[in-house]
């Protein structure tokens, strides 16, 4: 899938401000896809959205930029309606740049002429400039005579990148950039995507799967469920206070539990933490597993739980156990685990969570 831009065009004067207003899509009269859904991104912010399989991303990313129509709702390019009741801008008219999942460069045409592509308004020396300064902001200054099939995976993505901004995009689509590459060469390309599309001041929206990729690269990730934004916010207010506990499982690992609040504490089976003042009654608390400590068992031990499984990632490791009292949980400890699966192992709670009540 590749739009290119026409510069001629009266929208081709830079970054501007998206808003999805209350979208409701179907396909063929089927069941909602998009069940009114709303999201908006400021001019030069980068954003990210984020949910499992099948709850509406794609559906929405082909929306923003004009493959299909939704059934209901509106959508705006700063205060240019794009898609809404009796206005379809067509895909090419929309100031909407997009780098599909493969770079879907065209293979008969050079690097350079892949990036000029879409500059059909501009005279020729002012293409070649043009092509010149994106090739130079995706670090590829030296391909533009190469032609595709001589270039790798993430070089074609930072090629299609620089198609994609030359003309001066409103707004840039990612649609899940990274995930025909390997994982090593995925982060230095993501933040060297994302260092690109700074320096160049685009609004870009990123479709993705991977929780760690949205929180990582986006200043402001929407959380998709079921067709609707369940939450929309900085990662680390994602991270930090999620709206419901289904959102904080899916934005990281998390430990949910029942809970009764009264007074700034909430009691759980794993002893008391602190939660919001006005937090009261009975609900479920969200710990993160870094706020899990395992010590060995001693007499006085109080919650006890059996190690399952250890994930070892180098800097830190996960370990699952099972605890009669709360069911399996996970516990994020640093550097080499203590403990191997058949262990016991005492089980604590520290720091702040987040309480939902019921
Ligand atoms: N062309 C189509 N015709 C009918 N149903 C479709 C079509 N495209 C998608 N769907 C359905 O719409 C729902 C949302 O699909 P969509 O591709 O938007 O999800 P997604 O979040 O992008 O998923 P993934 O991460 O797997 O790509 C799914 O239930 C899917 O089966």
């Amino acid at each position: 899938m590749t739009v290119v831009t026409d510069p001629a065009a009266p929208h081709a004067e830079g970054p501007a401000g998206l808003s999805v207003r209350a979208v409701t899509s179907s396909y063929g009269g089927g069941d909602r896809v998009l069940d009114g859904l709303g999201l908006t991104v400021g001019a030069g912010e980068l954003a990210a959205v984020l949910g499992p399989s099948g709850c509406g991303k794609t559906t929405l990313l082909r929306i923003i930029a004009g493959f299909i129509r939704p059934d209901a709702g509106e959508v705006a390019l700063g205060d240019r309606v794009i898609s809404g009741p009796g206005v379809h801008i067509p895909p090419e008219r929309r100031g909407v740049g997009i780098v599909a999942q493969e770079g879907a460069l065209f293979p008969h045409l050079s690097i350079a002429r892949n990036v000029g592509f879409g500059l059909t308004g501009a005279g020729r020396a002012e293409r070649r400039a043009r092509t010149a300064e994106m090739l130079g902001l995706v670090g590829l200054a030296e391909y533009g005579d190469r032609m595709p099939h001589e270039l790798s995976g993430g070089q074609q993505q930072r090629v299609a990148l620089a198609r994609a901004l030359a003309p001066r995009p409103a707004l840039v689509l990612l649609d899940e950039p990274f995930n025909a590459l390997d994982s090593a060469l995925r982060a230095g390309l993501r933040s060297d995507v994302r260092a690109a599309l700074r320096a160049a001041g685009a609004t870009a929206v990123l479709v993705t799967h991977d929780q760690e990729e949205a929180l990582s690269w986006a200043d402001r990730v929407a959380v998709i469920r079921e067709g609707r934004v369940a939450q929309c916010g900085t990662p680390d207010e994602l991270y930090a206070a999620p709206a419901d506990p289904w959102v904080a499982s899916f934005v990281g690992e998390a430990v949910v539990l029942p809970a009764r609040a009264a007074g700034g504490r909430a009691e759980t089976a794993l002893g008391p933490v602190a939660v919001a003042a006005d937090a009261d009654g009975p609900g479920t608390v969200v710990l993160r597993p870094e706020q899990l400590g395992l010590a060995p068992v001693t007499a006085d031990s109080g919650v006890r739980g059996r190690v399952t499984e250890v994930r070892y990632h180098g800097h830190d490791a996960l370990i699952l156990l099972d605890v009669p009292e709360t069911g399996r949980i996970m516990a994020r400890v640093p550097g080499a685990p203590e403990f191997r699966p058949g262990d016991e192992a005492a089980v604590t709670a520290s720091g702040r969570a987040v309480f939902h009540p019921a």
